[in-house]
């Protein structure tokens, strides 16, 4: 089942939950604003090369558009994929990998209750194929072509995978020769442009406080048990790291040159190194070489997908062995592996709450930015633990009251959290939390074009 088939359907199913009626259900599948630009320019030997980029903004009910930019070949995926699409059913388009990540993200937000929505971009690229000016000629002119689009109270930029700190300079520099300094345009800055201290590890650091709410409520900690994860990037390689500080045994990485394991745990400092200076995770000599694919199914406590969508499917779901998993990585479980986890007794921690730390703590940026006052990196981490706290124990409220999943009770907590807000879009404005018209929303398409649309279900 493709990424916004799975998104929707898990959405629909929290509506049906919450009795939400039909017609905001289907208003909240629709994004805002699909936006599709050509970036052309010249490589380092003077040949043109033009690639697509892409922002999705999802919805704007509670606040800004929020989300991040990706530069992975599946974006161009995604893209051949939906032109294919386009030509042969019009408006009927499902497959598109980056609006379902919008999508997560309004979701996302309301859980960790940050006052934004949802928005996603990326770049059909593979960023390990082009040159450090390269990729900074491709993000300036993505920049030209969206700059109207965001903004700090429109649409707000950050990292994801493919992309990092320098890319947001990169953006920051070119929106400001436009808007004038703006350092709020975008998240995940480095720290000397206005970025705050700890986001580059929230990510990682928040999924490692949702490790330990869930495990804390099944009378286990971190400390002793087994992990493996995949991906060994941002999230990947900061979740590692706080895992093994705090005495967890990280058996197998991988990342995607190939993956190692070593059952006595690895030594993830000596690994990192290892990454820094190599690039890579292969002729490690703490560990054994194993095939990527085992890793989503080695015997372990529990399972971190760190890097791409849909890794965890109907093909291997059933060869499962962690009895926890906690998605650091956006939507690498589908509906149908997640019935299959489910009757196995696989717990699972859904990605719009274990990921959120990477969006709140560039929530604590944004108001940093605009307070003009910057936060003490202990001050980050112990507001973002009490975010990840508070939102773990909503969360489970959502699961009694609606006698359903961590996954069903993470879907809920969204729309429920805003309902105030969706109801108000209709009429052309929405109300921010303390009861303030906040912004304008453009009107959407009319309740009849709605019920013509047929989603996948
Ligand atoms: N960065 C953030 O703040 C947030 C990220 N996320 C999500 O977390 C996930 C990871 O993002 P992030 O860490 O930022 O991205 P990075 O680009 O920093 O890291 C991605 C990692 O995944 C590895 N990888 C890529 N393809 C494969 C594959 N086929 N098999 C195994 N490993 C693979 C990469 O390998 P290699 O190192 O060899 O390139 C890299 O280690 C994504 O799903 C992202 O959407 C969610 C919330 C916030
Ligand atoms: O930090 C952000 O604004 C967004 C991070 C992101 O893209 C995500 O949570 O998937």
């Amino acid at each position: 089942m493709n990424a916004l088939a799975a998104t929707s359907r898990n959405f629909r199913h929290a509506a049906r939950l919450l009795g939400l009626d039909s017609k905001v259900e289907m208003s909240l599948l629709i994004p805002f604003r699909e936006i599709k630009v050509e970036c052309t320019i010249p490589k380092d030997d003077g040949t043109l090369v033009s690639y697509v980029g892409f922002r999705v903004q999802h919805d704007n009910a509670r606040g800004p558009m929020k989300g991040g930019i990706r530069y992975h070949p599946e974006v161009d995926l995604s893209l051949k994929l939906m032109l294919m699409l386009l030509l042969i059913c019009s408006w009927k388009v499902d497959p598109d990998e980056v609006n379902a990540l919008a999508q997560l993200m309004t979701w996302k937000s309301a859980v960790a209750d940050i006052p934004y929505g949802g928005a996603k971009g990326g770049i059909g690229c593979n960023p390990g194929d082009l040159s450090k000016s390269e990729l900074e000629r491709l993000t300036r002119v993505f920049t030209q072509k969206i700059h109207d689009l965001i903004g700090v109270h429109t649409d707000v930029p950050a990292p994801d995978m493919g992309t990092n700190a320098q890319t947001m300079a990169w953006i920051l520099d070119e929106y400001s020769k436009f808007h004038g300094h703006s350092p709020a345009v975008v998240t995940g800055k480095p720290i000397d442009l206005g970025g705050s201290l700890g986001r580059e590890a929230a990510t990682g650091r928040g999924v490692v406080f949702a490790a330990e709410a869930l495990l804390a409520e099944h009378g286990k900690a971190i400390k002793g048990l087994t992990f493996a994860i995949q991906g060994f990037g941002n999230v990947g390689s900061w979740a590692a790291k706080l895992i093994h500080e705090r005495g967890g045994k990280v058996i197998a990485v991988s990342d995607i040159t190939g993956a190692v394991k070593n059952p006595h745990g690895i030594d993830i400092p000596e690994l990192l190194r290892h990454k820094e200076s190599t690039g890579s995770l292969k002729d490690f000599q703490g560990a054994d070489s194993m095939d990527a694919n085992e890793l989503l199914v080695h015997k372990c406590d529990v399972l971190i997908p760190c890097a791409l969508g849909g890794v965890l499917n109907r093909g291997n779901a059933a060869d499962v062995k962690a009895k926890f998993i906690i998605e650091a990585a956006n939507h690498p479980t589908d509906p149908e592996a997640d019935e299959i986890l489910a009757k196995k007794g696989v717990v699972v921690l859904p990605d719009i709450y274990a990921n959120s730390g990477g969006v709140t703590v560039s929530y604590f940026e944004w108001v940093q930015n605009i307070q003009g006052f910057m936060w003490d990196e202990q001050q980050v981490n112990k507001t973002l633990q009490n975010y990840m706290t508070r939102a773990f124990h909503n969360i489970k409220n959502m699961c009694q009251t609606h006698d359903c999943n961590l996954r069903m009770g993470a879907f809920t907590l969204g729309p429920q959290s805003s309902l105030h807000c969706y109801k108000n879009e209709f009429t052309g404005s929405c109300s921010d939390r303390t009861g303030n018209s906040s912004h304008q929303r453009l009107p959407k398409l009319d309740a009849t074009l709605i019920t013509a649309i047929d989603f996948e279900t």
